[in-house]
């Protein structure tokens, strides 16, 4: 089988309010970044799959012939929920046991996952993948969700489930909402396979891009937001989604009645700050508006830290940006990774920053 070459990117995102909340159905605000993960698709004729990941220094190739062993079935179209028999006859051939955090074989394991799901038994094409990225890997900016938006858009293309992303006289292309909806799922099982239980929030903006609110599954594009300057700061301390998402889950079924709670006020800090940058697109913007900001990020990171997913450099991060009478709080899943400062219009900050923010800023 041939396939056309092509090229596919997908913006990484930042977690405003509602991390860990929302993969036990609570609200999440979540915007795209500049930072994007890119995917160049070419055809082979080798009689084999080659994988070049260059950020995380990965380069593979398997035989058409061993993958095809692996199905036993045509391709699949329910995509509800994983197919548990086949991650498990993935894990054995590339030697992954069921616990490991591997980032490497992570990735193979969630690439060989969506090719052999999208081609089935039938006649499995012969391609090289090469995936790089913007954005660092495993440190709460939607890198996983990225690579798996970018691996379903390209698989589905090749597969001929979607239209190519751009045809040869097009400047510009979109798929239409419902092509958008199955690279999203198929970007879902991926996160499955990287994170154990996603809630869909960081693939969602890497297929949909833009803010949105998220919740259950519900996506909402949040077209009306004033523009709000955020600085982002790698801790650079290293820590995996799926562990942190775990012990979360952990702490809610051993403090059911605590930790319920918490969960709901992260609820009410999203719906609030919704509400907010609503009013902030029809009104005035006031320093009150920045002052309920502020308070709502210190009153989520002080939950974030009840959830067990703080890390001493975050602390840092808040204590030295609030130095400053700024404002921070983790995004994404926490444990070190990223933080966001909410900074207000017209000051000009990095001079007075001190050298542990401005070391790690992006
Ligand atoms: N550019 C990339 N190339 C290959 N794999 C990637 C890339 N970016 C992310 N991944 C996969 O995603 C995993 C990181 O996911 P996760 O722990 O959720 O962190 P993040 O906050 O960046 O999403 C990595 O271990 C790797 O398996
Ligand atoms: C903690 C969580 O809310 C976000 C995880 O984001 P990231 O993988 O750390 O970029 C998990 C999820 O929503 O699936
Ligand atoms: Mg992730």
């Amino acid at each position: 089988m041939q396939v056309t070459d092509l090229y596919v990117s997908a913006p990484g995102k930042a977690i405003l309010h509602g991390e860990h909340a929302v993969v036990h159905g609570k609200v999440a605000l979540a915007v795209s970044l500049n930072l994007r993960t890119y995917l160049r698709l070419k055809a082979d004729t080798f009689g084999k799959v080659c994988i070049n990941l260059p950020n995380i220094d990965t380069f593979l190739s398997w035989d058409l012939s061993q993958l095809k062993q692996l199905v036993t079935y045509g391709k699949r179209d329910e995509v509800q929920c994983l197919d548990a028999e086949l991650v498990r006859r993935l894990r054995e051939f590339i030697g992954v046991s069921n616990g490991s955090l591997d980032t490497c074989s992570m990735a193979n394991l969630s690439f060989l996952y969506l090719y052999l799901s999208l081609f089935g038994s039938g006649e499995l094409p012969s391609l090289t993948l090469t995936v790089w990225s913007e954005l660092p890997t495993g440190a709460g900016l939607g890198s996983s969700a990225a690579y798996s938006v970018c691996l379903a858009a390209a698989l589905l293309c090749a597969s001929g489930a979607i239209p190519p992303p751009l045809k040869e006289w097009e400047h510009t292309a979109r798929w239409c909402q419902e092509e958008l909806e199955l690279i999203n799922s198929w970007a879902f099982q991926g996160e499955m396979i990287i994170h154990g239980n996603p809630s869909g929030v960081d693939n969602a903006v890497g297929t949909w891009g833009g803010m949105l609110r998220f919740l259950a599954g519900k996506i909402i594009p949040l077209s009306r937001v004033p523009l709000l300057r955020i600085l982002l700061t790698n801790t650079k301390v290293p820590r995996s989604t799926k562990v942190l998402v775990a012990g979360v889950k952990d702490k809610i079924n051993k403090f059911p009645s605590i930790m319920v709670p918490v969960l709901d006020s992260v609820d009410a800090i999203s719906c609030t700050c919704e509400k907010v940058l609503s009013e902030m697109t029809c009104e005035p913007i006031t320093g009150e508006h920045y002052n309920i900001l502020e308070e709502l990020i210190d009153i989520n990171q002080h939950h974030l830290n009840v959830m067990g997913v703080g890390h001493p450099a975050l602390d840092r991060l808040c204590q030295v940006t609030l130095a400053k009478g700024l404002h921070s709080k983790l995004t994404g899943a926490g444990g070190g990774g990223c933080g966001i400062t909410l900074l207000r219009p017209g000051a000009f900050y990095c001079a007075f920053l001190n050298d542990y923010v401005k070391s790690n800023l992006f």
